[in-house]
Protein backbone atom coordinates (compact mmCIF):
# COMPACT_ATOMS: atom_id res chain seq x y z
CA UNK A 1 0.00 0.00 0.00
CA UNK A 2 3.02 2.25 1.33
CA UNK A 3 5.96 1.37 0.66
CA UNK A 4 9.67 3.15 1.11
CA UNK A 5 12.77 1.83 -0.68
CA UNK A 6 16.26 2.38 0.45
CA UNK A 7 15.65 6.40 0.81
CA UNK A 8 18.00 9.28 0.81
CA UNK A 9 16.61 12.68 1.44
CA UNK A 10 19.84 15.56 1.86
CA UNK A 11 19.00 19.05 1.90
CA UNK A 12 21.31 21.28 0.61
CA UNK A 13 21.29 24.99 2.46
CA UNK A 14 23.55 27.72 1.79
CA UNK A 15 26.57 24.77 0.60
CA UNK A 16 25.61 22.57 4.17
CA UNK A 17 24.22 19.73 2.97
CA UNK A 18 22.00 17.75 5.53
CA UNK A 19 21.03 14.27 5.45
CA UNK A 20 18.02 13.98 6.74
CA UNK A 21 17.36 10.05 5.77
CA UNK A 22 19.92 7.81 5.01
CA UNK A 23 18.13 4.69 3.27
CA UNK A 24 14.83 4.16 5.13
CA UNK A 25 12.72 1.00 3.94
CA UNK A 26 9.61 0.58 5.35
CA UNK A 27 5.94 -1.18 4.17
CA UNK A 28 2.37 0.18 5.56
CA UNK A 29 0.11 -2.26 4.63
CA UNK A 30 -3.67 -1.69 4.11
CA UNK A 31 -5.97 -1.12 7.12
CA UNK A 32 -2.66 0.03 9.53
CA UNK A 33 -1.85 2.36 11.67
CA UNK A 34 1.16 2.86 11.64
CA UNK A 35 2.95 5.10 13.88
CA UNK A 36 6.48 6.40 13.30
CA UNK A 37 8.41 8.14 16.74
CA UNK A 38 11.19 9.65 17.08
CA UNK A 39 13.43 12.86 18.74
CA UNK A 40 13.31 15.88 17.14
CA UNK A 41 15.55 16.25 14.29
CA UNK A 42 15.08 11.97 13.70
CA UNK A 43 13.65 12.96 10.00
CA UNK A 44 10.16 11.83 11.17
CA UNK A 45 8.68 15.10 8.85
CA UNK A 46 10.74 14.54 5.87
CA UNK A 47 9.78 11.11 6.34
CA UNK A 48 6.03 11.68 6.00
CA UNK A 49 6.21 14.50 3.74
CA UNK A 50 7.68 12.12 0.72
CA UNK A 51 4.40 9.67 1.36
CA UNK A 52 2.67 12.47 -0.88
CA UNK A 53 5.51 14.02 -2.89
CA UNK A 54 5.46 17.28 -0.71
CA UNK A 55 9.46 16.01 -0.84
CA UNK A 56 10.97 14.71 -3.03
CA UNK A 57 13.70 12.00 -2.17
CA UNK A 58 17.46 12.26 -3.25
CA UNK A 59 17.19 8.41 -3.57
CA UNK A 60 15.13 5.59 -3.37
CA UNK A 61 11.37 4.89 -4.38
CA UNK A 62 8.14 5.65 -2.85
CA UNK A 63 5.42 3.43 -3.81
CA UNK A 64 1.61 4.17 -3.21
CA UNK A 65 -0.74 1.48 -3.93
CA UNK A 66 2.01 -0.13 -6.11
CA UNK A 67 3.03 2.93 -7.86
CA UNK A 68 5.94 4.55 -7.61
CA UNK A 69 5.37 8.24 -7.17
CA UNK A 70 8.81 9.22 -9.27
CA UNK A 71 7.31 8.31 -12.55
CA UNK A 72 4.06 10.32 -12.90
CA UNK A 73 3.47 13.54 -14.69
CA UNK A 74 1.99 16.06 -12.87
CA UNK A 75 -1.05 15.72 -14.20
CA UNK A 76 -1.27 11.41 -12.90
CA UNK A 77 1.07 12.88 -9.41
CA UNK A 78 -1.99 15.66 -8.76
CA UNK A 79 -4.68 12.68 -9.15
CA UNK A 80 -2.86 10.76 -6.80
CA UNK A 81 -2.52 13.11 -4.24
CA UNK A 82 -6.10 12.96 -4.14
CA UNK A 83 -5.86 9.53 -2.84
CA UNK A 84 -3.88 10.80 0.04
CA UNK A 85 -5.00 13.66 2.96
CA UNK A 86 -3.25 15.07 5.50
CA UNK A 87 -3.74 16.95 9.06
CA UNK A 88 -1.15 18.92 10.41
CA UNK A 89 0.05 19.75 14.41
CA UNK A 90 -0.98 23.52 13.80
CA UNK A 91 -3.76 22.34 11.61
CA UNK A 92 -3.26 24.59 9.15
CA UNK A 93 -6.78 26.19 8.57
CA UNK A 94 -7.55 29.46 6.70
CA UNK A 95 -8.64 31.86 9.22
CA UNK A 96 -10.38 34.12 6.98
CA UNK A 97 -12.64 31.14 5.93
CA UNK A 98 -15.30 29.90 7.80
CA UNK A 99 -15.68 25.95 8.56
CA UNK A 100 -17.72 25.06 6.16
CA UNK A 101 -15.59 26.75 3.43
CA UNK A 102 -12.21 25.55 4.91
CA UNK A 103 -13.94 22.02 4.48
CA UNK A 104 -15.11 23.02 1.54
CA UNK A 105 -11.27 23.46 0.05
CA UNK A 106 -10.58 20.20 -1.87
CA UNK A 107 -14.14 19.65 -3.32
CA UNK A 108 -13.77 23.16 -4.88
CA UNK A 109 -10.02 22.50 -6.51
CA UNK A 110 -11.83 19.34 -7.94
CA UNK A 111 -14.18 21.43 -9.39
CA UNK A 112 -16.78 19.77 -7.97
CA UNK A 113 -20.81 21.25 -7.81
CA UNK A 114 -22.07 23.31 -5.39
CA UNK A 115 -24.94 20.88 -4.18
CA UNK A 116 -22.76 17.85 -3.86
CA UNK A 117 -20.13 20.13 -2.10
CA UNK A 118 -22.38 21.17 0.40
CA UNK A 119 -23.67 17.51 0.83
CA UNK A 120 -20.15 16.43 1.61
CA UNK A 121 -19.41 19.21 4.28
CA UNK A 122 -22.10 19.01 5.78
CA UNK A 123 -21.48 14.89 6.20
CA UNK A 124 -18.05 15.06 6.88
CA UNK A 125 -19.09 17.79 9.60
CA UNK A 126 -21.44 15.41 11.30
CA UNK A 127 -18.42 13.08 10.97
CA UNK A 128 -16.38 14.79 13.24
CA UNK A 129 -18.82 15.82 15.59
CA UNK A 130 -18.84 19.79 14.39
CA UNK A 131 -22.91 20.12 12.17
CA UNK A 132 -23.36 23.59 14.66
CA UNK A 133 -19.66 24.99 13.60
CA UNK A 134 -20.16 25.17 9.64
CA UNK A 135 -20.80 28.62 10.67
CA UNK A 136 -18.08 29.64 12.67
CA UNK A 137 -14.11 30.67 11.89
CA UNK A 138 -11.22 29.16 13.22
CA UNK A 139 -10.86 31.64 15.87
CA UNK A 140 -14.04 30.97 17.65
CA UNK A 141 -12.31 26.91 17.81
CA UNK A 142 -10.93 25.09 20.31
CA UNK A 143 -7.56 23.13 19.36
CA UNK A 144 -9.46 20.12 19.46
CA UNK A 145 -12.22 21.32 16.93
CA UNK A 146 -9.83 22.88 14.61
CA UNK A 147 -8.05 19.61 14.09
CA UNK A 148 -11.45 17.94 13.37
CA UNK A 149 -11.94 20.94 10.70
CA UNK A 150 -8.74 19.40 9.66
CA UNK A 151 -9.58 15.86 9.43
CA UNK A 152 -12.75 16.30 8.07
CA UNK A 153 -11.30 18.33 5.26
CA UNK A 154 -8.54 15.57 4.89
CA UNK A 155 -11.51 13.28 4.15
CA UNK A 156 -13.19 15.60 1.83
CA UNK A 157 -11.66 14.07 -1.37
CA UNK A 158 -12.41 10.45 0.26
CA UNK A 159 -8.69 9.31 0.37
CA UNK A 160 -7.77 6.05 1.23
CA UNK A 161 -4.67 6.96 2.96
CA UNK A 162 -4.61 9.65 5.92
CA UNK A 163 -1.11 10.97 7.16
CA UNK A 164 -0.92 12.58 10.15
CA UNK A 165 1.92 14.92 11.14
CA UNK A 166 2.03 15.48 15.07
CA UNK A 167 -1.36 15.82 14.46
CA UNK A 168 -2.00 15.61 18.44
CA UNK A 169 1.03 17.48 19.62
CA UNK A 170 -0.46 21.05 20.33
CA UNK A 171 -3.59 19.48 22.35
CA UNK A 172 -3.94 18.57 25.72
CA UNK A 173 -4.06 14.83 27.12
CA UNK A 174 -8.27 14.79 26.91
CA UNK A 175 -8.35 16.23 23.50
CA UNK A 176 -5.89 13.94 22.48
CA UNK A 177 -7.26 10.70 23.30
CA UNK A 178 -10.79 12.38 21.38
CA UNK A 179 -8.44 12.63 17.97
CA UNK A 180 -6.72 9.39 18.53
CA UNK A 181 -10.49 7.96 18.73
CA UNK A 182 -11.21 9.42 15.79
CA UNK A 183 -8.82 8.47 13.64
CA UNK A 184 -9.37 4.62 15.25
CA UNK A 185 -12.72 5.51 14.11
CA UNK A 186 -11.86 6.67 10.47
CA UNK A 187 -9.57 3.60 10.30
CA UNK A 188 -12.32 1.30 11.40
CA UNK A 189 -15.40 2.83 9.58
CA UNK A 190 -13.82 4.23 6.31
CA UNK A 191 -10.70 1.59 6.34
CA UNK A 192 -8.67 4.46 5.24
CA UNK A 193 -5.02 3.56 5.85
CA UNK A 194 -3.21 5.61 8.54
CA UNK A 195 0.22 6.88 9.24
CA UNK A 196 1.21 8.39 12.27
CA UNK A 197 4.56 10.59 12.82
CA UNK A 198 4.81 11.70 16.48
CA UNK A 199 7.43 12.11 19.64
CA UNK A 200 4.76 10.69 22.08
CA UNK A 201 4.84 7.10 22.32
CA UNK A 202 1.35 7.34 24.28
CA UNK A 203 -0.04 8.05 20.69
CA UNK A 204 1.60 4.68 19.25
CA UNK A 205 0.13 2.66 22.05
CA UNK A 206 -3.65 4.31 22.24
CA UNK A 207 -3.80 3.95 18.22
CA UNK A 208 -1.12 2.44 15.94
CA UNK A 209 -0.70 -1.24 15.17
CA UNK A 210 3.02 -1.12 13.79
CA UNK A 211 5.25 1.64 14.90
CA UNK A 212 8.78 2.29 13.46
CA UNK A 213 11.21 4.21 16.17
CA UNK A 214 13.54 6.41 13.66
CA UNK A 215 17.09 8.09 15.12
CA UNK A 216 19.27 10.04 12.96
CA UNK A 217 17.63 9.43 9.85
CA UNK A 218 17.54 5.65 10.03
CA UNK A 219 14.91 3.43 11.81
CA UNK A 220 16.57 1.28 13.92
CA UNK A 221 13.53 -0.74 15.37
CA UNK A 222 10.00 -1.53 13.41
CA UNK A 223 7.34 -3.87 14.31
CA UNK A 224 4.44 -4.75 15.70
CA UNK A 225 2.99 -2.37 18.78
CA UNK A 226 2.82 -5.70 20.43
CA UNK A 227 6.31 -6.79 19.92
CA UNK A 228 8.12 -3.87 20.27
CA UNK A 229 6.61 -2.54 23.44
CA UNK A 230 7.19 -6.03 24.86
CA UNK A 231 10.56 -6.43 23.55
CA UNK A 232 12.75 -3.12 22.87
CA UNK A 233 15.93 -3.85 21.52
CA UNK A 234 17.12 -0.58 21.33
CA UNK A 235 18.05 1.52 23.95
CA UNK A 236 16.14 4.52 22.05
CA UNK A 237 13.09 2.70 21.90
CA UNK A 238 13.80 0.99 25.78
CA UNK A 239 13.74 4.48 26.48
CA UNK A 240 10.58 5.42 24.28
CA UNK A 241 8.52 2.18 26.25
CA UNK A 242 9.70 3.02 29.54
CA UNK A 243 7.37 6.52 29.30
CA UNK A 244 4.57 4.59 28.90
CA UNK A 245 5.04 1.27 30.52
CA UNK A 246 7.37 1.29 34.31
CA UNK A 247 9.05 -2.32 34.42
CA UNK A 248 11.54 -1.79 36.99
CA UNK A 249 11.39 -1.89 40.71
CA UNK A 250 10.78 1.33 42.14
CA UNK A 251 13.84 3.05 44.01
CA UNK A 252 12.05 2.77 47.97
CA UNK A 253 11.41 -1.07 47.20
CA UNK A 254 15.11 -1.40 45.90
CA UNK A 255 16.93 0.05 48.66
CA UNK A 256 14.73 -1.55 51.15
CA UNK A 257 15.76 -5.26 49.57
CA UNK A 258 17.51 -7.19 52.10
CA UNK A 259 20.87 -8.60 50.88
CA UNK A 260 20.35 -12.25 51.76
CA UNK A 261 22.67 -15.41 50.15
CA UNK A 262 20.40 -17.67 48.24
CA UNK A 263 17.89 -15.11 46.98
CA UNK A 264 17.86 -13.67 43.17
CA UNK A 265 15.62 -11.13 41.39
CA UNK A 266 13.87 -12.39 38.26
CA UNK A 267 12.11 -10.38 35.98
CA UNK A 268 8.62 -11.98 34.74
CA UNK A 269 6.67 -11.19 31.80
CA UNK A 270 3.29 -12.38 30.57
CA UNK A 271 1.81 -11.53 27.64
CA UNK A 272 -1.64 -12.45 26.16
CA UNK A 273 -3.26 -15.43 27.10
CA UNK A 274 0.12 -16.40 30.28
CA UNK A 275 -1.72 -12.82 31.84
CA UNK A 276 -4.72 -14.87 32.79
CA UNK A 277 -3.09 -17.81 33.86
CA UNK A 278 -2.32 -18.67 37.87
CA UNK A 279 0.89 -19.69 36.86
CA UNK A 280 2.76 -17.57 39.86
CA UNK A 281 0.50 -19.25 42.34
CA UNK A 282 1.15 -22.73 40.57
CA UNK A 283 4.73 -22.32 40.84
CA UNK A 284 4.60 -21.73 44.46
CA UNK A 285 2.53 -24.70 45.04
CA UNK A 286 4.38 -26.89 43.09
CA UNK A 287 7.84 -26.17 44.51
CA UNK A 288 9.65 -25.41 47.64
CA UNK A 289 10.63 -21.44 46.92
CA UNK A 290 9.97 -18.19 49.14
CA UNK A 291 8.48 -15.32 46.24
CA UNK A 292 8.31 -11.79 47.59
CA UNK A 293 6.80 -9.57 44.83
CA UNK A 294 8.64 -6.52 44.27
CA UNK A 295 6.59 -4.61 41.58
CA UNK A 296 3.92 -5.28 38.87
CA UNK A 297 2.03 -3.71 36.61
CA UNK A 298 -0.38 -4.42 33.71
CA UNK A 299 -0.72 -2.50 30.34
CA UNK A 300 -3.11 -3.10 27.35
CA UNK A 301 -1.39 -3.09 24.20
CA UNK A 302 -3.62 -3.99 21.10
CA UNK A 303 -6.26 -5.02 23.23
CA UNK A 304 -3.39 -7.64 24.75
CA UNK A 305 -2.33 -7.36 28.35
CA UNK A 306 0.81 -6.96 28.52
CA UNK A 307 2.35 -7.71 32.55
CA UNK A 308 5.54 -7.51 34.48
CA UNK A 309 6.28 -9.59 37.99
CA UNK A 310 9.65 -8.79 39.31
CA UNK A 311 10.45 -11.21 42.08
CA UNK A 312 13.01 -11.91 44.87
CA UNK A 313 13.34 -15.70 44.61
CA UNK A 314 14.52 -18.28 47.34
CA UNK A 315 15.62 -21.43 47.43
CA UNK A 316 17.38 -24.46 46.82
CA UNK A 317 18.86 -23.55 44.02
CA UNK A 318 18.02 -26.54 41.97
CA UNK A 319 14.88 -26.12 42.82
CA UNK A 320 14.53 -22.13 41.89
CA UNK A 321 15.85 -23.77 38.50
CA UNK A 322 12.96 -25.68 38.31
CA UNK A 323 10.32 -23.89 39.39
CA UNK A 324 11.94 -21.32 36.45
CA UNK A 325 11.96 -23.48 34.07
CA UNK A 326 8.16 -24.45 34.86
CA UNK A 327 7.01 -20.58 34.46
CA UNK A 328 9.02 -20.87 31.01
CA UNK A 329 7.42 -23.68 30.13
CA UNK A 330 3.79 -22.07 30.73
CA UNK A 331 4.43 -19.07 28.60
CA UNK A 332 6.22 -16.57 31.10
CA UNK A 333 9.26 -14.56 30.39
CA UNK A 334 11.89 -15.07 33.09
CA UNK A 335 15.23 -12.67 32.75
CA UNK A 336 17.58 -12.60 35.92
CA UNK A 337 18.02 -8.72 37.08
CA UNK A 338 20.02 -9.19 39.45
CA UNK A 339 22.27 -12.05 39.71
CA UNK A 340 22.74 -11.87 43.88
CA UNK A 341 20.80 -9.48 46.07
CA UNK A 342 24.22 -9.56 48.59
CA UNK A 343 26.22 -8.29 45.71
CA UNK A 344 24.19 -5.07 45.53
CA UNK A 345 26.41 -1.87 46.34
CA UNK A 346 24.34 -0.37 49.39
CA UNK A 347 24.46 -1.22 53.18
N1 LIG B 1 13.57 22.16 4.44
C1 LIG B 1 14.68 21.84 5.06
N2 LIG B 1 15.87 22.37 4.74
C2 LIG B 1 17.01 22.02 5.37
N3 LIG B 1 17.08 21.12 6.35
C3 LIG B 1 15.93 20.54 6.74
C4 LIG B 1 14.68 20.86 6.13
N4 LIG B 1 13.71 20.13 6.72
C5 LIG B 1 14.32 19.38 7.66
N5 LIG B 1 15.65 19.62 7.69
C6 LIG B 1 16.66 18.98 8.55
O1 LIG B 1 16.51 17.56 8.42
C7 LIG B 1 16.63 16.91 9.67
C8 LIG B 1 15.36 16.14 9.97
O2 LIG B 1 14.29 17.06 10.18
P1 LIG B 1 12.77 16.62 10.35
O3 LIG B 1 11.96 17.87 10.50
O4 LIG B 1 12.41 15.68 9.29
O5 LIG B 1 12.85 15.85 11.74
P2 LIG B 1 11.69 15.53 12.78
O6 LIG B 1 12.02 14.20 13.35
O7 LIG B 1 10.37 15.69 12.12
O8 LIG B 1 11.91 16.65 13.87
P3 LIG B 1 10.79 17.54 14.65
O9 LIG B 1 10.04 16.56 15.50
O10 LIG B 1 11.60 18.51 15.43
O11 LIG B 1 9.95 18.18 13.57
C9 LIG B 1 16.94 18.00 10.68
O12 LIG B 1 18.33 18.07 10.85
C10 LIG B 1 16.41 19.26 10.02
O13 LIG B 1 17.14 20.39 10.45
Amino acid sequence: MIELKNIYKTYTRKGISIEALKGISLKVEKGDIFGVIGYSGAGKSTLIRLVNYLERPTEGQVLVEGKDLGEYNVKELRAAKKNIGMIFQHFNLLESKKVFDNVAIPLVLLKKDKNEIRKRVLELLDFVGLSDKANSYPSELSGGQKQRVGIARALASNPSILLCDEATSALDPQTTRSILQLLKKINAEYNITVMIITHEMSVIQEICNKVAVMEEGRIIEQGSVLEVFGHPQHLTTQNFVKTVIQNSITDSVYKSLKPEPGSRVYKLEYMGSSASEPTLYEMIRAYDVKVNILFANTTEIQETTLATIIIQLKGESSVVDQALSFLRNNGVGVEEVESNVVNYSYN
